[in-house]
């Protein structure tokens, strides 16, 4: 073992009390609370760049949950907490997959990977660039290979032949190369080795404890580590519950996985008063809510968007707790009330639809990708309309609950793609109108391509169908628009700062629609009420109730 292998190996051994009951019989292993050790914390702090004391690590308010991240100061809504640069990262690889392994620029999104600009129609990004040696990862160019390359690529490349395509796995080969290759510097390993792993619950718990246990060995054989098969065990647990996803827009297409010492500090809720994003390979936490001193920083693990009946079963096998936050309870509760007395468990049937529903939408995107046929989502839409209506244990189901909101999406977005604007805004009215929470992330993407399509569709005020459609009139449209701009701009500047890279491009083509725009002037009262009414008219158009959606301009 080499000194770095042994640094992590020692701390693994030295945060614990005794090993893993499987490694060392009659021992209990008690993880020792990274807040008790005032060294550890301040190494992990150390790491983050925060104002000056602006950060303490205590015990969590959350009981059971060890410790926890707490703002020592006062945070407005949409102030940057702290950011940091991951100890490792691995990309998310295979043949839909366009993470660079690099630079982990987004793109997958309607704005530009690196450009301060929305994709223009059509527009595609450059191929990928994929490593000859292995065959496995990409990269958006030949220099970034290069970087990557020079950087820790080298030493794993010949070793990957086949392997895994597992981002967890792959970011055990890549984590145990790094000890093996001193790429790490033993302060670093000897915090990592301190995260959390629940690797006794896994154990007890997990259907898939042999599986687990075999690619921690194959990893060990792969990388030719030279550390305990235990200590490897033990890593790819930690992994497990400290990665984290590599995503700029939350709507669980993750471009890969990172380590990163202060974001392992934050516990789960639900309901979370941070936001992380991912700029480029950089991480950004920021205050969704007003936070005073004193506060714990809590981020939502998950599926923010989804529901408790599919939220929670992720987040329990991933990180070995069941969450009891208040929205899971409410959720949760929500399900029970007024059930009928023959129905046993509402949530078997719930799930059921759940899977049917994400069904339709599989069978759908076949249907538009296959060339022979035209694609119409009329028949679509009614399945969607048949199933809901029984589908929630004999009952309606909920507009607002997921998949329901992200299966109309996909249909807009399939919409889109065969250039059918009007069934694309028509449908992506009413899955905004029907999004249960519009303080997140994923939903703020959701208005991004919104005001986008929508856009597309002010900018000819001509179009024959805006002319003698059954439509609501254009300026109507351009109200809609308008009005919607301004919020996103808002929403934007909240999750990416006044001056974050997304929030000017939104604010550039706000900007823009504005400047073509005659009516009174957003934020006025003129306006808003003018906003208000063609608001309503639209929802109506596409069939909801114009309640469901209120936006407050301010
Ligand atoms: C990324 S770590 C967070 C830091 C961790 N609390 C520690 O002491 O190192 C994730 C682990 O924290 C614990 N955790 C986080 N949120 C929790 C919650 N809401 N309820 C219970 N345990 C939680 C779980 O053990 C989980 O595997």
């Amino acid at each position: 073992m080499n000194l770095v292998e042994q640094a992590f190996s020692d701390s693994l051994n030295d945060g614990a009390s005794g090993r893993s009951s499987s490694t060392s019989k009659g021992q209990e292993n008690v993880r020792r609370p990274i807040h008790d050790d005032q060294e550890l914390c301040n190494y992990i702090l150390s790491t983050v760049k925060a104002p000056d004391g602006a950060l303490m690590i205590r015990e969590s308010t959350i009981p059971g949950s060890g410790s926890g991240l707490f703002t020592t100061r006062d945070v407005a809504a949409g102030e940057l907490i702290f950011t940091s640069v991951p100890l490792v990262l691995c990309s998310e690889v295979g043949e839909q997959m366009e993470a660079c392994d690099f630079c982990f620029q987004q793109r997958r999104r309607v704005i530009h990977p690196v450009e301060d600009r929305l994709l223009h129609p059509g527009e595609v990004m450059p191929d990928v660039y994929k490593c000859k040696g292995c065959n496995l990862y990409q990269y958006c160019s030949e220099s970034c290979w290069q970087r990557a390359w020079d950087t820790g690529h080298l030493y794993e490349c010949g070793l990957l032949a086949d392997a895994s395509h597992d981002l967890d796995t792959r970011m055990l080969y890549r984590i145990l190369i790094l000890l093996r290759k001193k790429v790490l510097l033993p302060e670093q390993v000897r915090a990592l080795a301190r995260l959390a792993h629940e690797q006794d619950k896994y154990e007890q718990i997990s259907n898939d404890w042999q599986k687990v246990k075999d690619i921690a060995a194959e990893a060990k054989e792969r990388m030719k580590s030279e550390l305990d098969g235990a200590d490897v065990l033990r890593l790819y647990c930690l992994i497990r519950c400290n990665a984290l996803p590599v995503d700029q827009t939350s709507r669980n297409a993750p471009l890969g996985t990172a380590i990163d010492l202060g974001a392992a500090m934050l516990n789960h809720n639900c309901e979370p008063n941070i936001v992380i994003i991912f700029n480029s390979t950089r991480v950004e936490v920021r205050a969704v809510n007003n936070l005073k001193a004193g506060k714990e920083l809590l981020h939502c693990y998950r599926d923010i968007a989804y529901d408790c009946t599919f939220r929670n079963p992720r987040i329990a096998a991933r990180y070995q707790f069941k969450c009891q936050c208040d929205r899971c309870i409410r959720e949760s509760d929500r399900h029970y009330e007024g059930v009928s007395p023959d129905i046993e468990d509402p949530i078997m049937p719930i799930l059921a639809t759940q899977g049917d529903l994400f069904a339709i939408v599989e069978k759908a995107k076949l249907r538009a990708l296959s060339l022979s046929n035209p694609f119409d989502v009329t028949p679509f839409l009614a399945e969607i309309d048949e199933l809901s209506e029984e589908g929630y244990a004999g009952r309606r189901w909920p507009d607002d609950l997921e998949p329901l909101p992200t299966a109309l999406k996909s249909l807009a977005a399939l919409c889109e793609r065969q250039g059918d604007i009007i069934n694309t805004i028509k449908i992506r009215v009413k899955a905004l109108a029907f999004a249960k929470c519009r303080n997140n992330l994923p939903y703020s993407e959701d208005l991004v391509d919104f005001v986008v399509s929508l856009r597309s569709f002010t900018m000819y005020p001509h179009r024959k169908v805006l002319l003698d459609g059954p439509l609501p009139k254009f300026k109507e449209f351009q109200d809609f628009c308008v009005g919607h701009m301004c919020a996103l701009h808002a929403l934007m500047a909240r999750f990416y700062g006044e001056q974050g890279r997304v929030t000017r491009i939104v604010r550039e083509i706000m900007h823009e629609e504005m400047d073509k725009y005659h009516g009174p002037r957003p934020p006025t009262r003129a306006f808003r009420r003018k906003f208000k009414a063609s608001h309503e008219t639209i929802l109506k158009w596409a069939g909801v109730d114009a309640k469901s959606w209120i936006v407050e301009l301010s």
